[in-house]
């Protein structure tokens, strides 16, 4: 049996809540959506729904599309010249793909931490004040309070709170990770996707923005994106898994991981490729 499989007790017990989908809405839904970058054909046909106010966990082998999908989300993926897309992806009723949806209102809904932390070059201050600044906040009371409630939020504040003027760089990986959540909560987004957040941390590290991404989806609708798998099941309400561009399965993360209907899903999670 897989080490994954052989934890599932465990995994149980500090994994989610059970959450019925009748009683949430969905933030996201993808109706056939394709993307190819050239002739490279690398999201086929996704059929996804993203709740609100759950952990989504996006989980399949290396260039089966993971971080394509989630920078589609939030049309990063455009940033390519070479990318086409064919389907829609509806958030909260609008069609985002749609060339008159204007991309600067997704982008202070939804936020986005990356797989290295990559703080501004700049005071850990300004790093938090940079979003609301562009934004249009000027008052430094309003601006001190967007910046603690932020750290406080990204669970760095104690760590940080008598060293606000000194450069973000001076952190450590893990504190600037967690910088890196607490700039992106300061825009008060809706969503926030998560590309690999914990693949460049230590163990203990890695423990402390799980234990903060169980927190933050009270509040916020997390797409994660993970290699790892004992992550997934321990963080994630869902699971979707990815294979060669294809959604393979998605359900409950709880049944991907202890009782998956198609046996591809079967075979990655107990090790068997990937
Ligand atoms: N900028 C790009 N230009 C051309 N092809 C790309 C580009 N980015 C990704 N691809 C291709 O799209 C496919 C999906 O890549 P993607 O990075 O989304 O996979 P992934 O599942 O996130 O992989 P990994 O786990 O290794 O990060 C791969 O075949 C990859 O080579």
């Amino acid at each position: 049996m897989s080490p994954v499989l052989e934890q599932k007790v465990e995994l149980k017990l500090v994994g989610t809540e059970d959450s019925t989908d009748l009683n949430k809405k969905s933030v996201y839904d993808t109706n056939d959506l394709n993307l190819w970058y050239g002739d490279t054909h690398a999201l086929k046909d996704i059929n996804l729904s993203i709740y609100e106010k759950e952990v989504t966990a996006i989980i399949g082998p290396s260039g089966c599309g993971k971080s394509t999908f989630i920078k589609t989300l939030n049309r990063m993926v455009e940033l390519v010249p070479s990318v086409r897309t064919s389907g829609n992806i509806t958030y909260k009723d609008k069609n985002i793909l749609d060339k008159s949806f204007k991309v600067e209102d997704l982008r202070t809904r939804v936020g986005m931490v990356f797989q290295k932390p990559n703080p501004f070059p700049k005071s850990i201050y300004d790093n938090i004040a940079y979003g609301p600044k562009i934004h249009g906040i000027r008052n430094k009371k309003i601006l001190d309070e967007i910046v603690e409630q932020s750290l406080r939020r990204a669970s760095i504040w104690d760590e940080v709170k008598d060293r606000l003027h000194e450069n973000a760089y001076g952190l450590s990986g893990g504190q600037q990770q967690r910088l890196c959540i607490a700039r992106c909560l300061a825009i008060e987004p809706e969503v926030i996707l998560m590309d690999e957040p914990t693949s460049s941390l230590d163990p203990k590290s890695t423990l402390r923005i799980e234990e903060l991404v169980q927190d933050l989806k009270k509040e916020y609708s997390i797409i994660i994106v993970t290699h790892n798998m004992q992550q997934a099941a321990r963080i994630s309400d869902k699971t979707a898994f990815f294979l060669h561009g294809e959604v393979i399965e998605f359900d409950k993360t709880d049944t991907i991981f202890n009782n998956p209907v198609d046996s591809r899903t079967e075979d990655y999670i107990s090790g068997r490729f990937g």
